[in-house]
């Protein structure tokens, strides 16, 4: 994962630029005081006027310079954080189904929101700070050193002291922001849980339970937080110490400098003022070294999730055109002595042998946990991680991309997702179909019995989830998506379980009567009256078919 891409290298030098050079500038704030003051102490009125209209030259530098650096800074934050929201989210959802399921959506959704504000705050920010500062401190050393070289090695002797702090809390620093990003991961998992199962949560009366709950996550997270912030905090108060420290030690000896002849009113004036703007960015860099070194196990963890390192077996997904590619399914699709568990010492499926023909309609009855979904699962791509081997026309399932699966085979799920958006939008799935096959999936899918019950026909928004609809309604959305995208192999996993007797009846007897579609239908027991439209019923106990 790249941080910064070039655009954004160039935008992060011009910014390191634009900020040393304000920072280079203000340290020169000292010099000018010097020169006020002494040539307000020799009465000399045409220097005095002199520097008024440098001082208000200066000025307007400072501030244009100062604001374009604000600018760079702000531009890069912007798309430095945009485009690691997009790296991540395209590598996440381009992980293969086994490894996307293996991590909490919450785990997705604390990278996308907390990490990246935690690489916004702990990174990008203190980075840009002390470049700027590193300069600064370059420039008043210099200007220090002309000015008293004894003042210069007082403040040098502070220098070390100061260094040595956060490279003594840097690796606690680190342990502490993990912990920190983990606990916020875990809490957002948690809060996600929770308002998920809001209607259970009611109906069962459990809310102080589950107010228990969160209160005791809400304050693990506020420990973990506050764990890493003490820390920080205890970095920022010895800097602070120190720097007050070296202020004191710098007036004591430059008024002793005067008071022996040494430097003029002007000059102890400066160094005065000098020992401030040096120490300041010794303090800022005490402060954010400790974050930037801190944040790294957060940016491993997103490199992890990034595009550029998310394995894909097919590579990106790219959406087919339904109309220019038709997909191809004439011979048949047969699995051998295929066998699969989610843990080793568990199979799923064993020494499963199925054959099924182009065209046929076939059923896999079993007892609920004997497979089946599993089944489907390897079917449709989640992983090749199995024993035995999947043939589509003869090509093993390990030789065909996501793409070329997705359009070889649809499956209808009993639980359907929707998208928060209208039902037009839930069946094309952003891509474009003709009126003819949207009017051709809305009536065999039986949606156009309640469309005209709907204000707003296709275009009504489901809400999220599909909230707005009935368990049935979503499902014959669920169909409707399937069937427009004419996939040669149409899986029904108890896909019509949520629509009342006679609808689900229509519905597959409609399908069943498609010649030249394959179906594999997946349930607990099939409709007495269909199964005359079988040509095979597979029965699946124990991980075998019988
Ligand atoms: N992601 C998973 N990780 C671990 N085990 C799983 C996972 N998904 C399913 N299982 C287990 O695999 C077995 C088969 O589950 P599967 O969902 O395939 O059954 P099913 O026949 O479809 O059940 P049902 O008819 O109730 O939907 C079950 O024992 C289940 O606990």
């Amino acid at each position: 994962m790249k941080l910064y891409k070039r655009k954004d290298r160039l935008l992060l030098f011009g910014a390191m630029i634009l900020g040393g050079l304000s920072a280079a500038l203000s340290a020169f704030i000292s010099i000018l005081l010097q020169r006020i003051i002494d040539a307000a102490s020799s009465k000399d009125m045409n220097a005095f006027l002199n520097l008024i209209a440098f001082t208000l030259l200066y000025l307007t530098v400072l501030g244009i310079i100062g604001y374009l650096e604000a600018y760079c800074t702000k531009l890069i934050i912007k798309n430095v954080t945009k485009h690691l929201r997009a790296d991540i989210f395209t590598g996440v959802m381009n992980q293969a189904p086994s490894e996307y399921t293996s991590r909490n959506t919450a785990d997705y959704l604390s990278a996308l929101i907390n990490d990246i504000k935690m690489v916004e705050e702990n990174h990008l920010v203190p980075l840009m700070l002390s470049s700027q500062m590193i300069i600064m401190f370059l420039t008043t050393l210099g200007i220090l050193f002309y000015l008293s070289p004894i003042v210069t090695a007082i403040l040098f002797f502070f220098l070390i002291l100061m260094f040595l702090v956060p490279s003594l809390l840097g690796r606690h620093m680190q342990k502490r922001q993990d912990a920190c990003s983990e606990k916020l991961s875990e809490f957002t998992a948690k809060a996600k849980d929770f308002l998920n199962g809001y209607e259970v949560i009611r109906s069962y009366s459990m809310l102080p339970y589950i107010l228990r709950k969160y209160a005791q996550s809400n304050e693990e997270t506020a420990d973990k937080k506050f764990a890493a912030d003490k820390l920080l905090a205890a970095n920022e108060c010895i800097s602070d110490l120190l720097s007050i420290l070296s202020v004191i030690a710098i007036v004591f000896t430059s008024s002793y400098l005067m008071l022996t002849g040494n430097i003029t009113i002007g000059t102890l004036m400066a160094l005065i003022q000098l020992s401030s703007t040096f120490v300041a960015p010794v303090v800022m860099l005490m402060q954010n070294v400790p974050k930037i070194t801190g944040i790294k196990p957060v940016l491993e963890r997103l490199e992890g999730l990034s595009s550029t390192h998310a394995s894909s077996p097919g590579g990106i997904i790219s959406p087919c055109n339904p109309l220019s590619d038709p997909p191809r399914f004439h011979r048949d699709l047969i699995c051998t002595n295929l066998t699969f568990g989610y843990s080793s010492d568990r199979p799923v499926l064993k020494n499963l042998q199925i054959q099924i023909e182009a065209h046929g309609k076939y059923a896999l009855l079993g007892e609920s946990g004997c497979g089946k979904s599993t089944f489907i699962k390897l079917l449709t791509g989640y992983t090749t991680a199995f024993d035995g081997d999947i043939l589509y026309d003869g090509i093993s399932i390990k030789n065909l991309s996501q793409e070329h699966l997705n359009r070889l085979t649809a499956v209808i799920h009993q639980n359907v997702f929707l998208f928060d958006t209208d039902i037009y939008e839930n069946i094309c799935l952003g891509e474009t179909f003709t009126r003819q096959q949207l009017d051709q999936a809305v009536q065999e899918s039986g949606i156009s019995q309640f469309l005209t019950t709907l204000d707003h026909g296709l275009h009504t928004q489901v809400g999220e989830n599909g909230r707005n609809l009935s368990g049935g309604q979503r499902q014959r959305i669920a169909v409707a998506r399937a069937l427009i995208r004419r996939t040669p192999i149409l899986v029904i996993d108890e896909g019509t379980s949520a629509v009342d007797l006679k609808t689900a009846h229509e519905i597959e007897k409609n399908l069943l009567s498609q010649k030249t579609l394959t179906i594999l239908t997946i349930t607990h027991h099939l409709d007495e009256s269909l199964i005359q439209y079988y040509d095979h019923v597979f029965h699946l106990e124990n991980g075998c078919v019988g």
